[in-house]
């Protein structure tokens, strides 16, 4: 597989740990949906490192005036979590951007043919073209989820380049899609696996997400 696309896998303890929770079966639903919030946090910190906009800033200690570095807040920041498992990433990821506007899009495989379809959109007529946008989700399959998804993106007025995703498990099928129409989007995810089996799951993966994070 040629990729263009830049897909960052961070050497990173917690994420290598909460991966491991997520991954094994014996994993009851309520660890799973914690090993998601930190898994959550922790991509995030690493999505945005080289990402959110600074401004320089001069500020008065108790002692002295220095200078400072702050987060521009005229760039908005939004995150886009695809439900329902994007859900479960959503509470690390809102810990470490508690300003970002949250627009929720709710994606659902038809579980035969594997087609998308959207039940929920949330988002805006038109994004700020600077918008920085973090979308959560965590299985990126087939990628028929994440091409809908960055189609709805783009098409209200983002560059890919103020795209990033977070997800958990990205397969090849779904990296290949997406470096074929956006090669300058970047992809911070815990692993990347072999492959989908017939069924559309990730193999080793996790099993289904969505179940797994609520239960059902
Ligand atoms: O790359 P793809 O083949 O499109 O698969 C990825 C999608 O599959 C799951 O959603 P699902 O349809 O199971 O909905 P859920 O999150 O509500 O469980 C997962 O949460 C992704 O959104
Ligand atoms: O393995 C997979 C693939 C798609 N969606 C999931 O939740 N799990
Ligand atoms: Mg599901």
């Amino acid at each position: 597989m040629s990729l263009q696309l830049r897909v960052y896998v961070p050497e990173h303890p917690l994420i290598k740990h909460w991966l491991a929770v997520a991954r094994d079966i014996n994993t009851p639903s309520v660890l799973f949906k914690s090993a998601m919030t930190e898994l959550g946090r922790w991509l995030s910190y690493e999505a945005v490192r080289t990402w959110l906009p600074l401004m320089d800033a001069k500020v008065q200690t108790p002692l002295a005036e220095c200078d400072a570095t702050f987060v521009n807040p005229e760039v908005p920041v939004a995150v886009v979590p695809i439900l329902r498992a994007g859900l479960a990433l959503l509470d690390g990821a809102h810990n470490i951007l508690p300003v970002a506007s949250i627009y929720h899009l709710g994606l659902v495989r038809n579980e035969s043919t594997l087609e998308v379809s959207c039940y929920l959109n949330k988002l805006p007529d038109r994004f700020l073209p600077e918008t920085r946008i973090l979308i959560l989700e965590p299985m990126l399959a087939t990628g028929g989820s994440i091409m809908m998804a960055m189609k709805e993106i783009a098409s209200r007025g983002v560059a890919s380049e103020n795209i990033r995703i977070v997800s958990i498990v990205a397969a090849p099928p779904a990296l290949q899609k997406l470096s074929e129409i956006y090669p300058h989007l970047q992809i911070y995810t815990a692993i990347i696996d072999e492959g989908i089996n017939d069924k559309g799951y990730i193999i080793p993966g996790l099993g289904d997400a969505g179940d797994r994070a609520f239960g059902t």
